[in-house]
């Protein structure tokens, strides 16, 4: 079928389709409003068609396959969308949603006339593709009608056709959702089953975030009786991280997932008592040009409480301060009244042992007191009684004293010496380590390295308090460490995990893990499976190449990432003779590069420093630019300079690398990991800008 056919067959398809949306919409009826509970239930199920049916209006679908199931007459063409629909005559499946089991073959299938097949519930489904078409509907106007493959055609190299066009839009401020154009490795990790924890390294722009938020929607859609949204988390770097990606779900029809940072959550877990130090900015900590680098094998306190060694050592204590903190003492409320150790020891070594110890001292404390009401029950003389409960309950205040409130916070203090206990301070924890953490807890601070083990100690006191969760999205899991890893574990009753990263970004070594190991071996052998993504779809050819030429000075023996073949300008490496003719050079850069249509551009420094210097001179200069830095909580879009530790995870259509000397970036593992970050983060155009000798990473 020639092209203006095709696009004819579409027109007519799409105009039928959308005829047939709006009628269902039509047919919904008004909103209930009342107090009855069945049609409440049934308002929200007509709630959800209309919400449906509302997005099929604006985008019905994006592809189409021609599928001819063994045993069935000929080839039916099933159409593929965000969501799912029948038609209402006859009931049949009208459009396919993507997650559906039948969809797999658009995704999963890559071109030849072989038999294909797909799992479905009841079994495996096999036959032939006679079609596989891309259709770029906008706003319920059909764009684009490409086809991928034709049985019986010649098919040379049509099927990354759709996905170049796509990948050549220019962004804004928001990552979009890549269902029209899901490749197959990036579709088995998203229908990768449930029940275990799925570790995936995948190099800088290979769609790890995008691939872990569609796989969020397909496991709603695949597991409905089993998980929900709200027993959902993704974990993610900082709030503009999570500003920047919040589109996508609500564009593949998920509500409700709690999209927060690891800090947000443990202080929202552990309450008022814990405060952060004021002072606690990794950009100052760690990336400014003076930041102390740690020497390789080197604890640092960030890696050392983050570490499963220190876990044991707080788990050792934790067990040895529960055998003794019930003081050996009898309770006497009065002359003469006894209550005996032994019996509060069976109470609670004996009766509470399988309450976590929080709950013991709370059920110990409530018994106390009622044993002190039926004492005083059992006096007859009303007088003598009220003598006795005034001087009773005077005695149990201060015996209840010696059983102290037990608070995550509390015990860390006692752990680390700060605070008397009848168990000493561990040992074992390297000195300048314990002596930090002793200085901020004396002040009544903690950092947030600190954050995974006060944590930890929380669910270890209280355990079964709090929903457990479905399902935990980790981004960015090179810079988490095996505690946090741990804790997550501690709300699952069986591990249900994607973690995504890549450790050639792993420019919080100081904090996170070195390899991939470390966490998976959290799990059993069988509750985890590894993945490579090794494609990348984020950037032009000459910039992927250009990258991979930093990738062997991060010391992390990746593979190089693999273009998709999308061309576009050479990366230009420019020497400036002075600051002038940099500001000029980054000047005019942005100027061409919004005339040239990049909705994106970043100007990407080495440091804070750096960053509000360039900053400063384009305001004088008039230049409309947003500065980012640490605790920013939104993301513009537009023109923004930015760190490079807070531009991981973002991408931008144009990017420029202003200081790109020897002495910002170093031959050093940690440089190069920043270097990489820096220049994966451009999708079209990437230039850097150096004033004297050029960063030796630079080859
Ligand atoms: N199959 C695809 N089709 C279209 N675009 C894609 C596809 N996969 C990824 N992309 C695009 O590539 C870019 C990078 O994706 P994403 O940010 O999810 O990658 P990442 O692996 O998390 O990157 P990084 O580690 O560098 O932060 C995004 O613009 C995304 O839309």
């Amino acid at each position: 079928m020639d092209v203006q056919s095709a696009y004819h067959e579409e027109s007519t398809r799409l105009k039928e389709t959308l005829e047939e949306v709006r009628q269902q919409l039509a047919g919904i009826g008004p909103r209930y409003y009342g107090n009855d509970f069945v049609e409440q239930l049934l308002d929200a199920k007509r709630e959800e068609s209309r919400e449906r049916l509302q997005l099929l209006e604006i985008e019905p679908y994006f592809g189409r396959l021609d599928f001819h199931e063994k045993g069935k007459d000929g080839a039916a063409p099933l159409y593929i969308g965000k969501r799912g629909m029948e038609k209402k005559e006859t009931g049949q499946p009208y459009i396919i949603d993507w997650r559906a089991p039948v969809a797999s073959l658009f995704y999963s299938f890559t071109g030849g006339d072989e038999p294909v097949e797909y799992e479905a519930p009841e079994g495996i489904v096999g036959g032939e593709i006679h079609l596989k078409r891309n259709l770029s509907i906008r706003e319920q106007v059909l764009q684009r009608v490409v086809d991928s493959y034709v049985r019986g055609g010649d098919n040379l190299g049509l099927s990354d056709e759709f996905l170049l066009y796509r990948l050549g839009e220019k962004k804004d401020n928001r990552l979009r959702d890549i269902v029209s154009t899901i490749q197959a490795e990036q579709d088995q990790i998203i229908r990768a089953p449930r029940a275990r924890a799925l570790i995936i390294q995948g190099a800088a722009g290979s769609g790890k975030t995008t691939v872990a938020l569609h796989r969020l929607a397909f496991l709603l859609y695949q597991y409905q009786d089993q998980v929900r949204a709200d027993r959902m988390i993704i974990f993610a770097p900082n709030t503009m991280f999570l500003d920047y990606i919040s589109g996508v779900l609500p564009e593949l029809g998920v509500g409700n997932v709690r999209q927060t940072t690891f800090t947000d959550w443990a202080l929202e877990l552990l309450g008022d008592e814990v405060r952060l130090a004021e002072d606690d900015q990794e950009g100052k900590r760690w990336f400014s040009l003076e930041a102390a680098r740690p020497e390789e094998g080197e604890w640092t306190s960030g890696r050392y409480k983050g570490s499963m060694v220190f876990k044991e050592l707080l788990a050792g204590w934790l067990r040895e301060y529960e055998q003794f903190y019930l003081p050996e003492l009898d309770f006497e409320p009065w002359e003469g009244g006894h209550l005996p150790y032994r019996t509060l020891r069976e109470w609670f070594e004996v009766e509470y042992r399988p309450y976590p110890l929080a709950a013991r001292r709370d059920r110990l404390v409530a018994r106390l007191n009622r044993w002190l009401e039926m004492e005083l029950g059992k006096i007859a003389d009303p007088k003598k009684r009220k003598e006795r409960s005034k001087t009773g309950k005077q005695r149990l205040r201060t015996f209840l004293k010696k059983l102290p409130e037990v608070t995550a916070l509390q015990l860390y203090r006692r752990f680390f010496g700060v605070e008397a206990s009848p168990v000493a301070a561990a040992e074992g924890i390297p000195q300048t380590i314990a002596e930090q953490t002793k200085a901020g807890l004396k002040k009544g601070v903690v950092r947030q390295e600190d954050l995974a083990a006060l944590c930890w100690i929380h669910r270890q006191i209280h355990a079964a308090e709090g929903r457990m969760l479905d399902h935990i999205v980790v981004d960015e899991a090179q810079d988490i460490s095996p505690l946090q890893v741990e804790l997550y574990k501690s709300f699952m009753n069986e591990p249900s995990f994607t973690i995504l990263g890549d450790l050639a970004q792993g420019i919080h070594a100081y904090r996170g893990i070195h390899r991939w190991e470390e966490l998976s071996e959290l799990f059993k052998p069988e509750q985890t499976s590894y993945h490579e993504l090794k494609q990348s779809y984020r950037s032009t050819l000459e910039i992927i190449e250009f990258a991979n030429t930093i990738l062997p000075y991060t010391d992390t023996g990746l593979p190089a990432a693999q273009p998709v073949f999308r061309s576009g300008e050479p990366v230009e490496v420019v020497r400036c003779a002075g600051t002038d003719e940099r500001d000029q050079r980054v000047r005019s850069y942005i100027e061409e590069q919004v005339a040239g249509g990049m909705r994106t551009v970043a100007v990407i420094c080495r440091t804070d420093e750096e960053c509000r210097s360039v900053h400063g001179m384009l305001e004088r200069e008039g230049v409309e630019v947003s500065l980012i830095l640490e605790g920013q909580q939104a993301y513009k879009g537009g023109v923004s300079v930015v760190p490079v530790y807070m531009a991981k995870g973002l991408e931008f259509d144009a990017v420029l690398l202003p200081d790109v000397d020897e002495g910002r970036y170093t031959a050093s593992p940690a440089d190069a990991k920043l270097l990489y970050v820096g220049c994966t983060r451009a999708l079209h155009r990437l230039t850097l800008l150096h004033i004297g000798e050029a960063s030796p990473l630079l080859g």
